[in-house]
Parts: structure tokens; sequence; C-alpha cells
């Protein structure tokens, strides 16, 4: 049976690409995820396998980047047009870009120093509870999960064990970014203590984890995890154990160099898997550890 070609596109789908802008101690953040479709003479690579037209997809992604880098990225329309118009009239057997974007939006933490590079995104989290009573006792546990943010500078990784198979690279300056699920208990019992305002408890709380996190320059994923759950304790007295559960969003500097363009600390590659995983438990001292440890079972 003859067959022929009916309509065609090609190109690199979900291009995370993260740019940081720095105005001194303020950074901005943009979070996009871009996906190039391009069509135009492609015949040949469908019926003979002919490459002669084929701009690779590997190079639509690079551009991505570069042109995050070398044109800024001030609303995703303005960066979606500049793509689209230069793969259009810079490869010639191309005649249609289609570049698809979704952007992913990020509220300031505000905290009590100078410093402004701290984020969370917006309309994420989810608020949980659960309470168990035997007729005896009552145990309120409570959290939240997927409230993510970002530190855009103040975060380190170095000095760690090396062995035969380790690669990473000591980093001085990366960004640090997490969704948190977290899970807190409260030391309420119903004859000793009057109950604690569980929506002023949730608010403060939320706002103790996210400022320990603004405002610890991190040396590791597990040291800001202790901070936030110490910054909880220490400010709550109806909490007694906090525990986390944070994926550690690594975020790699991608290599401008091979185009002649400096990357300093600007345009990151947010991979999504793997994640390093980072868990704890902080405990008022001398209080029993009862959340349990995996966070999925509660
Ligand atoms: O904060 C971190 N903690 C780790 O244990 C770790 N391991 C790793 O590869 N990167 C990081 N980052």
């Amino acid at each position: 049976m003859p067959t022929i070609l009916g309509q065609n596109q090609y190109g690199k789908a979900e291009n995370r690409v993260v740019k940081i802008t720095r105005d001194g101690a303020t950074h901005h953040i943009k979070d996009l995820n871009v996906s190039v479709a391009l069509s135009g003479d492609m015949d040949e690579v469908h019926y003979s396998g002919s490459n002669a037209n084929v701009l690779p997809t590997d190079t639509t992604k690079n551009t991505v980047y570069a042109f995050a880098k070398e044109h800024g990225i001030e609303s995703a329309e303005q960066f979606g047009i500049h793509l689209a118009r230069h793969f259009v009239t810079s490869q010639e057997p191309i005649h249609r870009a289609r570049i698809r974007i979704e952007e992913y939006a990020w509220e300031r933490i505000e905290t009590s120093g100078e410093a402004r590079h701290s984020f969370v995104r917006k309309g994420q989290e989810t608020r949980l509870t659960q309470i168990t009573y035997d007729g005896e006792r009552w145990e309120v546990v409570s959290g939240l999960k997927d409230l993510t943010v970002m530190n855009s500078t103040d975060s380190e990784f170095r000095g760690y064990v090396k062995d035969t198979y380790t690669t990473l690279k000591e980093a001085y300056d990366r960004i640090l970014a997490t969704s948190v699920s977290g899970r807190w208990r409260y030391n309420w019992t119903e004859d000793a203590q009057e109950m604690p305002d569980w929506e002023t408890s949730y608010e403060q709380t939320r706002k103790h984890m996210l400022q320990a996190f603004a405002e610890t320059y991190s040396l590791s994923l597990q040291q800001t995890l202790y901070q936030m759950g110490t910054r909880i304790i220490d400010h709550r007295d109806e909490i007694d154990e906090v525990r986390f559960s944070l994926p550690n969003s690594h975020h790699f500097l991608v290599d401008l160099e091979p185009f002649g363009l400096e990357n300093d600390h600007e345009v990151y590659f947010a991979a999504d898997r793997p994640y390093g995983l980072i868990e704890a438990t902080v405990l008022r001292d001398g209080c029993e550890p009862r959340i349990p440890v995996d966070l999925t079972n509660l």
C-alpha cells in the first residue's frame, strides 16, 4: 500500500528553564517550561532518513537556554515570540514554529533581613491533619505538602565524602529548592490544656518554617531542615515534634560557553528526577517521637 506523509512536527518538549536576575541583594526569578515544535520541509527525513533539513531537537533546547541569557525573559510571550521568529527566519526549511510555555509563579518570602532571594510557589500547598482518639488519649498531627520553595543563593554543598564513584563538583553558590512535606504533632491533652487556636497555629508554623528556610545560610538541605524544625519548636509551645520530607530539587547551571556566553549563576536547568530525599524528625528535648517515619503513611 502506498503511503504519504501527513502533518508532522518535531522539537524538544518541556525545557525547564529557571532564570535568576540579580539586582544586588534583590533577586528576580522566571521559571518556565518551554516546548518547541517545528515544521516545514521535513519530507525527506521521514521518507529516506536524510537529516539535511533537520535542526537537531538538542539545538532547539540549547537555543532556549542561550536565549534566556542573551535576551532575558521579560515575559513568556516575549520569550516565545523571540524563539519562534528565530527558528523560522534562521532556518530555510523551517516554515512554522510553535512555542508552548507554561510559567510557574513565585512569590517572595518576606524576611526581617536585607536578603531578597527566597521564594514560595503560588497556590500549591495542601493543608493536612490527622486526629486519633481511643477514648482516653488524643493525638493531633497536622501538616502540609507541596509547599514549593527556593533560595536563589546562600546555599553551598561541599566537604562531603568522596569515593570512587563520586563525580559531584563542590557547590559554593547553588540554588536550594524543595517541595516541603511536613507534619507536626501537638502536645494538647483534653484535661490539661486549653485547645490551641488551630488556624493561628497553622499560619504561624508555616511562617516560621518559611522564614527559617529563607534566613538559613545553607551548608546542606539537612542543616536547613533542622533549622526549620527548630524554629517551629522554639516558637510554638503547642508543638513537640516536627517531621520533614524534603526532596532536593536539583537546578543545574547550563553550560553556555559553547555559544560564547557566560553563565554567572543566571540560567539553570530544573531537573525533576532523580532527586535527593532528605528526611528527619526534630523533637522538643525529652519528647517521644510518634510521627511515623514514612509520611505517606499519615
Ligand atoms: O544538601 C544536600 N545534601 C546532600 O546530602 C546531598 N547530596 C548531594 O549529592 N547533594 C546534596 N545536597
